[in-house]
């Protein structure tokens, strides 16, 4: 799990500046190692069409070999058989969604160690931290908890598969991954770059170095 979490890459049509399709392929060849369609916020695709697209992605990513994680929506993710599911704590209890969609990988996000050991308590398969940074591409958001959250959780839960996510850029992955993430979840950073798949290489670059340095 910790090697899948190493660059993990969250898009929706509503973050795409072109066919979401054409990113999920520049960002595929740029080297991500898991991808979750969380299609979220104004404009964004509902029933059919929602539905549809992520038939689309998840077969780019199936082709590859990438495991395919679907936001919040636990229907979704058994209708197409996906690899997993991905919730918070506000969404549908991370106890029940393990119930229902068996060995699938399950995510859950969380912002303090009470959380990661509750998510650990149900079973989840990888902790979602974040805010870590400040982000654009999610309105909801907390308040950003920085790299000492990391350093925090990792000093009293040494094994949990985590990664980090919000605001996390070329400039800070190295600084996450020496706080103690497995990896880093990205939207903007990819999406929002001009060259995607040289983008994505280099943050895939600065992860997996990152985590050689440390013996991870
Ligand atoms: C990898 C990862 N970590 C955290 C989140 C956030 O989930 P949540 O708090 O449920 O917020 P939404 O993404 O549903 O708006 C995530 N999606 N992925
Ligand atoms: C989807 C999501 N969840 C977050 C959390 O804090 O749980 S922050 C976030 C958005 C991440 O996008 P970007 O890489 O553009 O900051
Ligand atoms: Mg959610």
């Amino acid at each position: 799990m910790k090697q899948k979490l190493s660059l993990y890459f969250v898009m929706g049509s509503v973050d795409c500046m072109k066919d979401p399709l054409a990113v999920l392929d520049e960002a595929i060849e740029g080297g991500i190692t898991m991808f979750q369609f969380r299609e979220k916020g104004k404009g964004a695709l509902t029933g059919v069409a929602k539905y549809r697209l992520a038939e689309k992605l998840f077969e780019r990513c199936l082709a590859h070999n990438i495991p395919f994680i679907v936001n919040d929506d636990v229907d979704l993710a058994l209708a197409l058989q996906a690899d997993g599911i991905h919730v918070g704590q506000e969404d549908e209890a991370a106890e029940r969604v393990r119930d229902r969609i068996g060995n699938k990988y399950l995510g859950v996000s969380v912002h303090n160690l009470t959380e990661v050991k509750k998510a650990l308590a149900a079973h989840a398969d990888y902790v979602g931290l974040g805010p870590i940074f400040p982000t654009v591409s999610k309105d909801d958001a907390k308040q950003a908890c920085g790299l000492t959250m990391i350093e925090h959780i990792r000093a009293h839960e040494k094994h949990v598969p985590l990664v980090a996510i919000g605001g996390i850029t070329e400039q800070t992955a190295e600084q996450v991954i020496k706080a103690g993430a497995d990896g880093i979840a990205v939207i903007s950073a990819i999406c929002r770059a001009e060259h995607i798949c040289e983008q994505t290489k280099r943050l895939y670059e600065i992860v997996m170095r990152t985590k050689q340095e440390g013996d991870r």
